[in-house]
């Protein structure tokens, strides 16, 4: 295994007085995919709101190439090479697709380098993002995402509210992305086969306690699915 990229060493977090993550351990090795899956409400976009440092850790420590981030804020780790992508497919709908790239680099090499992962964003470059698909909305957020260069990239239910038969096209996205061997990708993601598919490694939240781990592919299909049925 190479050396970890991300590290939650015990981590604790939550809301106010209600803890949602309690006692965490989960490592993304660098250049390698991590999966992490679990039921509604389990604490995932929790526990990736504590990586990116939008909300502070209880106990515990967040590692970043071995380095100990937690009390860094967001900007400070997006300068260390973390790159998020929220939710929702957050774009400016009254901008094109290219303006939307340029607000964060106007260079163009920079701009068609990120492109050759996305041919399909390529034919919409002048079409405003609020008539984009959901799938070519986040499309648009991955893209406007690796533009700052990130070494690792978090990604929150990227398919969430996208036709099923887009979901294949996010899928090879994220693929390419985990196995490029340059960058970590940490996955929240609902759809078990894709996941496993998309990543080298996988954990399973529920109710904020890690429940199951191990390495991904298909053969980790019924370990995941029989950690989740309980
Ligand atoms: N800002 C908040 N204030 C208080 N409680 C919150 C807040 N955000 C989330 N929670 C609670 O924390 C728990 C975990 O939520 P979280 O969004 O991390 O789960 P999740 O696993 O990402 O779920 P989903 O798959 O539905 O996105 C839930 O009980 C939720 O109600």
């Amino acid at each position: 295994m190479s050396e970890p990229k991300l590290q939650f060493v015990d981590v604790t977090a939550g809301y106010g007085r209600s803890m949602v993550i309690n006692n965490v351990d989960l490592t993304v090795p660098a250049g390698e995919g991590v999966a992490l899956m679990g039921h509604n409400g389990a604490g995932k976009t929790t526990l990736l709101r504590v990586a990116v440092g939008l909300l502070p850790v209880r106990s515990g420590a967040v590692l970043l190439d071995g380095e100990d981030v937690t009390k860094l804020r967001p900007h400070a780790r997006v300068r260390r090479g973390l790159g998020y992508v929220p939710q929702g497919q957050l774009s400016f709908p009254q901008m094109t697709t290219l303006e939307n790239l340029q607000l964060v680099t106007t260079d163009r090499s920079r701009i068609d380098g990120v492109l050759d992962t996305f041919p399909a964003l390529r034919e919409l470059l002048g079409r405003r993002a609020g008539l984009l698909s959901g799938g070519q909305r986040q499309q648009l957020a991955i893209a406007r995402t690796l533009l700052t260069e990130p070494k690792l990239l978090i990604l929150d239910e990227p398919t969430e509210g996208i036709q099923p038969n887009v979901v294949a096209e996010i899928e090879s996205v994220i693929a390419a992305l985990s196995g490029r061997g340059d960058l970590s990708v940490l996955l929240v993601e609902q759809h078990v086969g894709f996941a496993l598919r998309s990543t080298d490694s996988y954990y399973v939240l529920e109710s904020g306690r890690i429940t199951s781990s191990g390495v991904g592919g298909p053969d980790a299909l019924d370990a995941v699915r029989a950690a989740m049925a309980v």
